[in-house]
């Protein structure tokens, strides 16, 4: 292996890893959850393989026996064992111990990555995983042209400004408070997460030792009995502001007074509680029915100069280090002179549209959530924007009705979720003709096929930039300009 230090990545150390185990021998399958239990009466077999390539899951790509085998933690290079088990159809492959390391392959910092599941890349060195994001886009994107190189983060860890934990008893009755490990409803026990806030960690241990020494009791998914869920962290990185939502599954908060009062004393940067009642047997966290037991029920936060009012319920950017950056590059994209009618669709508390608002003549945004929308309303008055309006509704319905009245709009500002955009708001983009088409997605695969229908009825892409608003994992956002063939 190379002396080669990698940027602000320890370097494998090959005889243990963070947590002391040793690490060539390390038993990677024994440390993840059920998922890679063989099913009932099959073994493993256990065969060496040589990696080729990476997923855009960044899952190693390996041949055994003229099948492709997708095995998580395997990096381009590296041979090593591992477990295979046919489940119905497909191949589960698990690495059991890697004989060579790739130069990219760094100890993760964190101690339950291998269990977890959350983060992807933590055993890839930072430049590693700038290019694995890098590769990823620039292939999504081929068809349009290439990307510039990758805004990355010099710190690329406690990023996140919200955080959820989850809540619940292991088999001894236990209160155990953690992360579900991925895809799956067993929870991982952890005090602290590395891409989290760690004030937010602090706080969430907090309420763990508060169930384990109270008659509170965390929900138990199996007898669908006990109270606490989740609990959710909103984190203003700037102001400072703490926004603490109890996820319970029920409205009759006993204790409530005493819950509050402790929590608040033992952090008093709290700025405000929230109970939402989540009565429902689904994997989405928040339910509708919420109730403020402390302070205004929201948060503020400044972001690209602009001071900005975040619900519970409203999607805020998780990483706002890099979300300026992204923003400033959609800005840049737009090319505002100041005159411009602008339609931020897909526009969440309000955040793009309002910073585009200061370069334009006038913005329009759409939203689906209506708390998100009263927080654009309430940004914009709070920061004095007099030439921007929001509305609630479907994206794609609003730009229908748009196309309908023949209204104009120059340029169109989408950040749509990670299922992209629709063909309803893309025909109508295609009628409403706008010069520019400025595409943020957390998502780039979608992102490329909804490109590929404006490029197919009359737009070209002029320049991609792929943002990493995700460290650790292996979610890339990327921001795409197209404009109007003459
Ligand atoms: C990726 S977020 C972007 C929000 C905002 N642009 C930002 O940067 O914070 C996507 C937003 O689209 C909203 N959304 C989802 N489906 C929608 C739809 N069909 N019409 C309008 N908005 C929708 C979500 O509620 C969310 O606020």
């Amino acid at each position: 292996m190379s002396k080669r230090k990698s940027q602000g990545n320890k370097k494998v150390n090959k005889k243990t890893n963070k947590s002391g185990k040793p690490f060539g021998k390390q038993n990677f399958s024994q440390n993840r959850p059920s998922k890679g239990k063989p099913p009932r009466g099959q073994k493993p077999i256990t065969a060496e393989v040589t990696c080729s390539g990476l997923t855009d899951e960044g899952k190693g790509i390996a041949e055994w026996k003229g099948k492709r085998l997708e095995v998580p933690l395997l990096l381009p290079g590296e041979k090593a064992e591992v477990n295979i088990v046919q489940k119905g159809k497909f191949l589960d492959a698990e690495v059991k111990n890697v004989i060579t390391s790739a130069e990219e392959r760094v100890d993760p910092p964190c101690p339950y990555y291998y269990e977890c599941g959350g983060c992807q890349l933590q055993h890839m060195s930072n430049d590693a995983q700038a290019r694995f994001k890098q590769d990823t886009i620039n292939q999504l994107m081929k068809p349009f042209g290439k990307p510039d190189p990758i805004f990355t983060m010099d710190h690329p860890y406690d990023y996140r400004n919200k955080n959820h934990n989850t809540f619940g008893l292991n088999h001894k009755r236990q209160v155990i408070g953690g992360l579900y490990a991925q895809h799956t409803h067993e929870i991982i026990p952890m005090d602290r997460c590395l891409i989290h806030d760690p004030k937010a960690d602090e706080i969430i241990d907090t309420i763990k030792d508060y169930l384990k020494n109270s008659k509170m009791q965390p929900y138990d998914e199996d007898t669908g009995r006990g109270f606490l869920r989740h609990v959710l962290i909103k984190v203003g990185k700037v102001s400072g502001e703490i926004m603490v939502v109890l996820v319970a599954a029920s409205s009759e908060f006993k204790g409530k007074n005493n819950f509050v009062k402790a929590l608040r004393k033992a952090h008093p940067d709290i700025t405000t509680m929230l109970l939402n009642v989540n009565k429902r047997d689904t994997s989405v966290v928040l339910g509708e029915q919420e109730k403020v037991l402390f302070g205004k029920g929201t948060i503020t936060d400044t972001l690209c100069g602009l001071e900005f009012e975040i619900s519970a319920k409203s999607f805020y950017q998780i990483n706002p280090v890099q979300t300026e950056k992204l923003y400033g590059k959609a800005i840049e994209m737009a090319e505002l002179s100041g005159n411009e009618t602008v339609i931020d669709a897909y526009c969440g508390i309000g955040t793009i549209g309002l910073v585009a608002s200061r370069k334009a003549g006038k913005v329009i945004g759409v939203e689906v959530n209506k708390d998100a929308v009263r927080d654009a309303i309430r940004n914009s008055k709070r920061n004095g924007v007099t030439n921007a309006r929001f509305y609630q509704g479907d994206a794609g319905e609003f730009m229908v009705d748009m196309a309908a009245r023949g209204e104009k709009a120059d340029v169109v500002i989408m950040d749509p979720p990670r299922s992209g955009s629709d063909e309803a708001f893309l025909s109508s983009v295609v009628k409403l003709k706008p010069k520019r088409v400025v595409y943020v997605s957390c998502n780039p695969e979608t992102q490329a096929r909804d490109m590929k229908y404006l490029v197919k009825n009359g737009y070209e892409v002029e320049g991609i930039q792929p943002v990493d608003m995700f460290p650790q994992t292996y979610h890339v956002e990327s921001v795409a300009k197209l404009v109007l063939k003459r």
